[in-house]
């Protein structure tokens, strides 16, 4: 008979339940048999896998990310697509707080090598969200894909300024885990980059802490490296109307297989923290158009009070700027397109110039790129003064498919069907 356990369940076996492991092989991972949560009561909850739409978009925005690219390097289509069900199969139970494969870590037969790593033993599911996403170049003539490249996959233009560094951009397939503890994210890459052994390698990753957007108005706004409070304005899970017309890929946009998904655009941005420090508040508020201490409009006194562009101040001047971050951005100068901002900060280190290499590891999700970040960046790009602080070194554009609906469904099926 199966064992029913979590990761945490495996660690209070006790002496019996453990000698019983040790015995012979033991399936150490089943799904719970509860209904899934809507949304996780606390950090250590379970999210839901199975759903219409992959979680770790509208999901409220964890904590932590590693976030990977993946180059495919076996060139048979079967292949490719009996690797996603691999790791759907994986992330299915991943999620829940369970261990990589049937097996476990220790449950396994003792010359084989283990199907789970061991480094999340005992931790929760913490919220993890697995979301997986296919770049433009897994369209090529590889897999027969390149009818199906849906039209929102199109190439991003070069931006102005942009210094991208090939090697930690693009990539044919993409996966984001979110979680509340940086052990179950990089726990989850791990083993799936492990599963994916001889037929995917990793071709960049990227660690995250510190949210720096709200996906739900149940969260408060956390605040960027810059010091500012970041992700006001941004789409949020409880704007459905907007969501639907903004967020999610339906069958009429040209690639009906991707209805219900969305087109993720990252973009690792790096700060000049200390030349940041050194300008005064006034500056970085007019950068902005916003204050520092509440994020209010600069005509305003609450974070969420309406921005006003025709506002003046006590000079009788506009009181945002016209080449403010959040006019330049802004939907009502761009066709009102909204973008579901949800980055990350990072630190990787130093540069050994004496200057920490950190910034902002940028993630929207949208409907259609073209439409939606391309404007908002050609606009950012040209105009913002931020641009004196900030430098685009890497980028990323995929295709995320719907969600996995249940235990027969994988992601990506309707690409390959
Ligand atoms: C192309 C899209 C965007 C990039 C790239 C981008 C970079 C970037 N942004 C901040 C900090 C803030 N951004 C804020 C608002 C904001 N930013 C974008 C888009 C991009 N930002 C949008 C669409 C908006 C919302 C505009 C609106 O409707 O009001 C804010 C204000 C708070 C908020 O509303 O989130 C901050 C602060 C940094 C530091 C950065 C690059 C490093
Ligand atoms: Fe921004």
């Amino acid at each position: 008979m199966a064992a029913r356990m979590s990761r945490r369940g495996l660690l209070g076996l006790g002496a019996a339940g453990a000698a019983a492991v040790g015995a012979g092989v033991v399936a150490a991972n089943t799904l719970f048999d509860e209904p899934p949560v809507a949304h996780a009561a606390s950090t250590a909850d379970p999210f839901p896998f199975y759903g219409e739409h992959q979680a770790g978009i509208v999901t409220p925005s964890q904590d932590r990310l590693h976030f990977v690219s993946f180059d495919v390097t076996t060139d048979k289509r079967a292949e490719l697509a009996e690797l996603l069900q691999e790791w759907t199969a994986a992330a299915a139970r991943l999620t829940q707080g369970e261990q990589a494969g049937p097996f476990g870590a220790v449950g396994g037969a003792p010359e084989a090598a283990p199907d789970d790593t061991g480094e999340a033993l005992g931790l929760p599911a913490s919220g993890l969200t697995l979301t997986v996403g296919f770049g433009g170049s897994l369209f090529d003539d590889r897999f027969g894909l390149a009818g199906k490249r849906p039209p929102a996959l199109a190439d991003l233009p070069k931006f102005p300024g942009e210094q991208l560094i090939p090697e930690i951009s693009g990539g044919d397939l993409c996966v984001q885990a979110c979680a509340h503890d940086p052990q179950v994210a990089v726990h989850a890459i791990r083993n799936l980059a492990r599963i994916g052994f001889g037929k995917v390698s990793v071709r960049w990753s990227q660690l995250g802490f510190g949210r720096t957007s709200s996906t739900s108005r149940a969260q408060a706004t956390p605040r960027n490296l810059m010091g500012f409070k970041d992700g006001t304005a941004n789409l949020k899970l409880e704007d459905t109307d907007l969501l639907r017309e903004q967020l999610w890929a339906a069958r009429e946009d040209g690639a009906a297989w991707m209805a219900g998904g969305s087109y993720l655009v990252t973009r690792k941005i790096r700060m000049t923290v200390e030349t940041w420090d050194r300008t005064s508040l006034a500056e970085q508020e007019q950068i902005f158009g916003r204050n520092k201490g509440e994020g209010a409009p600069l005509h305003g006194k609450k974070e969420f009070d309406t921005l006003d562009f025709d506002a003046v101040g006590p000079d009788g001047k506009p009181a945002i700027a016209a080449d403010a971050h959040v006019r330049l951005a802004h939907p009502s100068f761009h066709g009102n397109a909204h973008l579901l901002r949800r980055g990350y900060n990072f630190v990787d280190g130093s540069d050994g110039l004496g200057r920490l290499d950190a910034g902002l590891f940028f993630i929207a999700y949208q409907r259609d790129p073209r439409k939606q970040f391309v404007p908002v960046q050609l606009s950012l790009a040209k105009d913002d003064p931020l641009n004196e602080y900030i430098k685009h070194v890497s980028s990323g554009l995929f295709a995320c498919p719907p969600g996995v609906r249940d235990a027969g469904d994988y992601w990506g099926r309707t690409l390959f069907e």
